[in-house]
């Protein structure tokens, strides 16, 4: 039984963005996703996670199909099964970090970790204010509050796009050691071709397809 296991799932807007698409994924493994603007990557990024229903096909994590569910198991997989990562970092501002993460630990019923944050190098951070953290710190910080919950699954949309390059690859290290580490799988969209090497498999998303590049 793979963790993901995407069959034959096809969607359109006015044109097909994703057509027959099969794959499967298991813990620790990492995928990237790269794809010219408008190319769909989004657009997949939302099916996989449970949050637009493909017009053909499934998307089973640990072999249940996700649209087939009834919506409380849904919200179930979100609040603990399923992370996702975006470009902002979405933070409460005007919250100190610490408080950003206890809404994680609430919501998923995971207890914060503290080594996780001495692993991001935010812990001397969670008394501060998120506005007074720099753009790295607070991606870092963003991430931990998802890792907080210790989802199995992390999707994540140009996660260090808002990012200068030696913190981008400072951040997606850390993310690479910890999935490695914990065996969670990791789904990421780049525009970055080396950091989309860095994935353990990588995709260029064309003609409404995944075509391999390694
Ligand atoms: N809600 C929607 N209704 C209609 N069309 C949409 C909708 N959302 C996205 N699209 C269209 O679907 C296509 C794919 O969009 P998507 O955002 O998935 O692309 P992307 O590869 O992530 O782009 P980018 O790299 O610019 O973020 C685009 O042509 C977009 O205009």
């Amino acid at each position: 039984m793979s963790l993901l296991e995407v069959k034959g799932i096809s969607f359109s807007y006015e044109k097909p963005i994703i057509e027959n698409l099969s794959f499967s994924a298991n813990g620790g493994e990492s995928i990237s996703i790269m794809g010219v603007s408008g190319s769909g990557k989004s657009t997949l990024l939302h099916i996989l996670s449970s949050f637009l229903k493909p017009q053909k096909g499934s998307v089973n994590i640990f072999n249940k199909d996700i649209y087939a569910i009834p919506y409380a198991e849904i919200l179930a997989l979100r609040r603990k099964e399923i992370g996702i990562i975006f470009q902002s970092h979405y933070l409460f501002l005007g919250f100190s970090a610490r408080e950003n993460l206890e809404v994680a630990s609430l919501l998923s019923e995971e207890r914060i970790d503290d080594s996780l944050l001495e692993f991001f190098g935010i812990f001397e951070n969670l008394p501060k204010n998120v506005s007074a953290l720099s753009g790295g710190q607070q991606q870092r910080l963003s991430i931990a509050r998802i890792l907080t919950k210790k989802p199995h699954i992390i999707f994540a949309d140009e996660p260090t796009g808002n990012l200068d390059r030696e913190n981008a690859f400072k951040v997606m290290g850390l993310l690479f050691e910890y999935i490695h580490q914990t065996s969670t799988l990791l789904i990421y969209v780049t525009h970055d071709p080396l950091l989309a090497q860095k994935a353990t498999r990588s995709y260029q998303l064309e003609n409404a397809t995944l075509k391999p590049l390694h």
